[in-house]
């Protein structure tokens, strides 16, 4: 198992790294600085290249966030998050709709690997609005059911919760500063939301006390990736919480 090096990051940035090959992946990768910002590595690509991708990244210095979602029975959901662990990931994903038997589950499960990535759940997808959810019959605003899972998964033991920048200060005041929030749906000023609903500007998020930025397209789709990645640390750089 190769793992990343633990240089010490400050950059809250996370570049989803969303592709359908290794070779554009690490193309990208390879255009970024391990020290500037950390990697996310979805469905699309992990379904592509399998663990490879992971081993490759980590040789290069990131730290990975293995983004799975992983949402199924107890025992399933929790043997997967060890095997992340195992694969040496810096944070994995669970959906905090699994459940909580499923949440404690796969907590109890990292309590026995030696290598244990950070545990968050994810609250609801940053591409849904109020209709997507009275299409899947919960008649509530968005932040109603964030703070319904977020409370959930803190007392599922887990480390923090994927959300939109615009919930953070309400579950800051919930579930206190140590609970991480993980924020995509990030779009610097004048980039294209495209799918995302619930969205943030860095310096929007940041001054919201977000702790990591899951970005995406706005980095991925720019002709400058490194540019817009150090441009964004620079406009939050000098911002308190
Ligand atoms: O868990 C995630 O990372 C995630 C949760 C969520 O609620 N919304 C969300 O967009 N994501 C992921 O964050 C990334 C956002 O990418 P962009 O929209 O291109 O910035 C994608 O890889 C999504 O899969």
């Amino acid at each position: 198992m190769t793992t990343s090096s633990s240089t010490t990051i400050k950059s809250p940035i996370v570049v989803a790294l969303d592709f359908p090959t290794a070779e554009q992946a690490l193309a990208m990768a390879d255009q970024l600085d391990p020290t500037l910002c950390r990697m996310k590595v979805g469905k699309e690509l992990y379904t592509a290249t399998g663990p490879m991708i992971l081993e490759q990244l980590h040789k290069r210095g990131f730290e990975v966030f293995l983004d799975l979602k992983f949402h199924d029975i107890p025992n399933t959901c929790a043997k997967a998050v060890g095997v992340a662990a195992d694969l040496g990931v810096w944070m994995v994903n669970v959906h905090a709709s699994g459940g909580e038997r499923m949440m404690v589950a796969a907590r109890e499960e990292l309590e026995k690997k030696s290598h244990k990535p950070l545990l968050i759940g994810v609250t609801v997808l940053t591409s849904m609005e109020r209709s997507d959810l009275a299409g899947i019959g919960l008649d509530i605003d968005p932040i109603q059911q964030v703070e319904r899972l977020a409370r959930l998964t803190e007392k599922s033991g887990l480390d923090g919760v994927v959300c939109s920048a615009q919930e953070v200060k309400l579950i800051r005041d919930i579930c206190g500063k140590e609970f991480l929030t993980v924020t995509p749906g990030i779009r610097p000023e004048g980039s294209d939301i495209g799918d995302q609903k619930r969205v943030m500007t860095p310096r929007q998020a940041k001054e919201a006390g977000v702790d990591y930025m899951v970005i995406g397209r706005p980095i991925t789709q720019n002709y400058d990736p490194s540019g817009v990645c150090l441009l964004t640390i620079q406009s939050i750089e000098f911002m308190r919480n």
